[in-house]
This record gives C-alpha cells, sequence and structure tokens, in this order.
C-alpha cells in the first residue's frame, strides 16, 4: 500500500477536522483491532471523494487512515494499523440515519456539516456499487469485474457482528468492505479467485473487487472489498449444529458432508497453487511459531501458565515432520474454518466462506503455505465449541440421561473425519500427534480471541486447553 498521502478531488485538509470525531467512534467499531490501547494520532493514506461533496446532496469519501497506538500493532507496525472509512456527509441528516451519525465537523473544509457511516445510506451504498460495475481507476482506487453486474440491486447492511463490513445487494450478491487493510492482497480475494479459476464450486467466486496501490509501484495492490454471489437461503453450519443439539439430533450426516466439501476445497488449493514439503528447518519454524504464540496468550491470560509445558510439548509433533511425510505438505488453507464459515444451501450442500484467515495475524504469516491438518483442527474445536455452549435445560442432550453434548461433538469429529477421508483420501486422525498439536494452536488463539472479544466464553477454549495439555502428558492414552 502506498504509504504517500494521495487524494482525488478530495479537500487536503480533510482529515484534521475530523480526528476529534474518528477518536470518539472509531475504537467503538466492531471491527477495531486495537481496542484497550489509547489512540494517539492519526495519519491519511488516501482520501477519495466517490460522490462529491457539495451543499446539494449527500457525498461520500473514501479514506484509508493509519491508527497510532502503543504497544504492539499487528500489521501497521510503528506506522500503526490502516482502516478502511467510507464516510457519508450531509448538511443535515435525515431521522432514519441518526444511527448512523458520527458527528458534526467543528472546522476545516466540511465545517458544519454531519459525517456519518456511509455504508448505512441506501443511496451511498447503491453508489459504491456504481463504482464496481463499472470498473477502472478513481484516483488512488482501482475497481475490477470478472463478470457483468445488474443495475438497480436494492442495498442492506448484513447486522451480523463481523470483523468487516458486509452490504447485500438485491439478496443477489455480498459485497465485504474488509476494514483492516494489509499490504498486499487479501486471502478473501486471492483464495476464491484462484477456487473459481480451478472449476471448484464449494466457494462464491468473486465477481467483482477494488483495491488500491501496487501498480506502477512495485509491490501488490491492498484490497479493499470484495463482491460475491449471495447464497439466498443458506443458513450458517454454527446456528445448524446449534438448532440440531438443542434438539437433541445427531449432526453426523452435515458433519460428513463438511469433511467432504472441506477436503475438496484443499484439494483445488493444492492443485490451484504452490504447494511445499515441510522438511525439518520448516517444521521447525512452525513448532516455533506456535511456541511464541503460546507465550504471548500466556502473557495476556495467566490463567494459561499452568498448562504451558504441556501444551509445548504438543507443539513439538510438528517438528517431527520430514519431507516424506504427506500429512506434512504444505498448502494454503482457508486459514481459520470454523462452523460459522460454513453455509449450507436449500439443496443441501456445503460451501465455505470467508479465507481471510485469522484476522489478527499478519497478512504475510496468513498467507504462507500451512499443512491442511490446521482447517480439519480448526473445524474440530467448532464441534467442541458447539457442545460446550449449549445452555443446559431439562431435556436437552446430557440433561436427564440424554446423549451428552461431549459425546455428540466426539461423533461429530469423527464424522467429519470420515467425510474429509473420503474425499481426500488421507484420514486426519492418521496422524494423531499432528492434529493434536493443530487444535492444541487453535485452542490456545482461541483463549486469547476470548479474552479480547467475549470473555464470557473463556471457558470454552480454557476447557479444551486442560484436556489437550493433559492428553500431551499421556499420549499413548489419547485418540
Ligand atoms: N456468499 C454469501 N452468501 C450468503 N451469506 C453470506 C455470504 N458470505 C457471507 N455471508 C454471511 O455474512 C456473514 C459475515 O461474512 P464473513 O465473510 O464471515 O465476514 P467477516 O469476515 O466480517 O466475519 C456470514 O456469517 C454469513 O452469514
Ligand atoms: O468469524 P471470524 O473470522 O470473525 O472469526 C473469529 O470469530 C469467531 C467467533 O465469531 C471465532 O470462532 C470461535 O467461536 C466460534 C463460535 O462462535 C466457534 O465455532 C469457533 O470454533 C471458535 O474458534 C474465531 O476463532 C475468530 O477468529
Amino acid at each position: 500500500m502506498s504509504e504517500t498521502a494521495s487524494t482525488a478531488r478530495a479537500p487536503v485538509a480533510l482529515l484534521p477536522s475530523l480526528v476529534p470525531l474518528l477518536h470518539e467512534w472509531l475504537p467503538r467499531q466492531r471491527w477495531f483491532a486495537g481496542k484497550g490501547r489509547p489512540v494517539t494520532g492519526f495519519t491519511l493514506v488516501s482520501a477519495t471523494e466517490l460522490l462529491p461533496v457539495d451543499t446539494t446532496g449527500p457525498g461520500l469519501v473514501h479514506l484509508l487512515v493509519r491508527v497510532q497506538q502503543p504497544g504492539p500493532n499487528g500489521g501497521g507496525g510503528a506506522q500503526g494499523d490502516c482502516y478502511q472509512l467510507l464516510l457519508g456527509v450531509r448538511t443535515h441528516l435525515p431521522p432514519g440515519l441518526a444511527h448512523a451519525r458520527i458527528g458534526r465537523v467543528a472546522d476545516g473544509p466540511l465545517a458544519g456539516r454531519t459525517v456519518y457511516e456511509g455504508l448505512s445510506d441506501p443511496r451511498l451504498a447503491a453508489l459504491l456499487m456504481e463504482r464496481l460495475r463499472t470498473p477502472g481507476p478513481l484516483g488512488p482506487l482501482r475497481f475490477a469485474r470478472t463478470a457483468l453486474i445488474p443495475d438497480g440491486l436494492t442495498p442492506r447492511v448484513l447486522d451480523a457482528e463481523q470483523s468487516n463490513s458486509s452490504l447485500v445487494y438485491g439478496d443477489a450478491f455480498i459485497l465485504k468492505v474488509f476494514r483492516r487493510v494489509w499490504s498486499g492482497a487479501n486471502p478473501d480475494l486471492e483464495l476464491p479467485l484462484a477456487l473459481a479459476r480451478a472449476g471448484c464450486e464449494r466457494v462464491p467466486a468473486p465477481v467483482a473487487w477494488y483495491e488500491t496501490g501496487g501498480s506502477g509501484r512495485g509491490g501488490e495492490a491492498s484490497t479493499l472489498g470484495v463482491l460475491q454471489p449471495f447464497l439466498r437461503g443458506s443458513q450458517d453450519g454454527w446456528q445448524l449444529a446449534l438448532d440440531a443439539l438443542a434438539a437433541g439430533r445427531e449432526f453426523t450426516e452435515e458433519a460428513r458432508a463438511l469433511g467432504r466439501a472441506t477436503a475438496e476445497v484443499h484439494t483445488a488449493l493444492a492443485a490451484a497453487l504452490p504447494t511445499v514439503a515441510l522438511g525439518r528447518p520448516a517444521a521447525e519454524h512452525l513448532v516455533d511459531g506456535m511456541n511464541r504464540r503460546l507465550e504471548a496468550a500466556a502473557q495476556a491470560v495467566p490463567a494459561l501458565l499452568p498448562y504451558v509445558p504441556g501444551l509445548r510439548a504438543a507443539f513439538d509433533a510438528v517438528g517431527d515432520c520430514t519431507e516424506d511425510n504427506l500429512a506434512c505438505r504444505a498448502q494454503r488453507v482457508h486459514g481459520d474454518l470454523h462452523l460459522g464459515q460454513t453455509l449450507r444451501s436449500p439443496d443441501g450442500s456445503w460451501s465455505v466462506i470467508d479465507f481471510e484467515g485469522e484476522p489478527a495475524k499478519p497478512l504475510t504469516e496468513r498467507r504462507r503455505p500451512q499443512p491442511p491438518v490446521r482447517d480439519v483442527a480448526g473445524m474440530l474445536r467448532s464441534f467442541d465449541y458447539a457442545a460446550a455452549s449449549l445452555p443446559q435445560s431439562p431435556g436437552s442432550p446430557g440433561a436427564d440421561g440424554a446423549p451428552s453434548p461431549a459425546a455428540w461433538a466426539e461423533r461429530c469429529r469423527d464424522a467429519y473425519c470420515s467425510g474429509y477421508a473420503e474425499a481426500a483420501g488421507t484420514d486426519p486422525r492418521a496422524e494423531p500427534a499432528l492434529l493434536r498439536a493443530y487444535e492444541t494452536d487453535k485452542a490456545v488463539y482461541e483463549v486469547l480471541y476470548e479474552a479480547r472479544h467475549r470473555p464470557d466464553w473463556l471457558p470454552v477454549p480454557m476447557a479444551a486447553i486442560r484436556r489437550l495439555a493433559a492428553q500431551s502428558a499421556a499420549p499413548e492414552r489419547a485418540g
């Protein structure tokens, strides 16, 4: 991403007058990654008027802003993390947009005007779609598409709690606007594009996207947003699993189908993008990464400390990877696979979405080839999560002698691995120590994630930590 401030007709002195409003508004957003650390400054990366700001109607300003904060920044390093903002500007905000209000600008080029979350304004959201329909450059931004997009689709903001912002257009397309912008292609564009080119139908194929930087000055463009077909009427795997559990129903058929879908995605990714055999140095590098993440998590969540030696022992299995072990081949993977990243369409087929990887990790790390067992482990953790999040009531599994949620999860985990083995030809359970190492790494990530975002959920990954640490201490008894 270019670090030079650039403008496309947007007022150059825009940022200073917005700073007091952003100071207050930005840290409160669900997608703001630097929660808990004070914001000490803002730097403008680029400002682009998508709709000119004049006094007759709403304007739409696209901003890339770096946010300075003390402490360990993710991808931004000392310069701070970069965020994408789409600000609506109006003289009078209609009451229907009151919920989107950011504030009134006190001085500068927008003095007296109200700025608000532009994506919440259907008129401005439609304008963003118009840009995607008619590709080409606009100041520092570039719009691209792979197919014609129909006109006149009504936009609505998806109100799911998310790391990014998504808009649905006419129930036909979904546009994901990446909030935290990293230098380089986002895997949520890169991988679905590669899968679409490889003919894999498990992933909605990107129809359009927009990006910045990377052209002419070397380096890769940074992805800002991706438009994909909206899978109307589909339900996500997390909700389906919870519904099944609450009704005391098995979920093994679905789990098996999910295993097959995961294997198909992995096979297509391995065919479309480079794979590497992990020799000892590369495997040891992976173990180092796991140990570093464990140390950082244990510093932030001291409840992890007693388990550190046991968890470290679990990671050692990855260091034993040799080049002739097929399970140790590394390839591009999903990177944050869980039930909430799967959608079942009304005809019963499963799709996989959200290839961004773990949002807090630097992009370079997320784009590195990994053993596919990493995704398998992520999904196995998810069945455990579903079972652990079921509120106990009479008649629910585990109460009054009904099958226990833990046993339900175990059957799902087995069925998922069986489905995976059927489609991939390799059974993840054939390398139990490797699988356990990746499950442990994921559980450590979850401990940190929950401590930061949903402290009430912390007991769920902590229960897994206790189980995994005990299994490493007695591996011969662990499955
Ligand atoms: N192609 C799609 N069709 C239907 N719904 C989708 C599609 N892509 C995403 N969604 C819905 O949008 C939600 C958020 O999408 P996701 O890619 O997970 O965003 P985030 O990275 O912000 O978590 C998903 O949980 C899903 O319900
Ligand atoms: O969907 P995101 O890309 O935002 O992923 C993050 O949030 C997830 C929670 O929404 C989190 O997943 C964890 O909780 C899920 C239940 O809510 C569970 O199914 C997953 O197994 C568990 O990891 C994910 O880790 C995080 O990156």
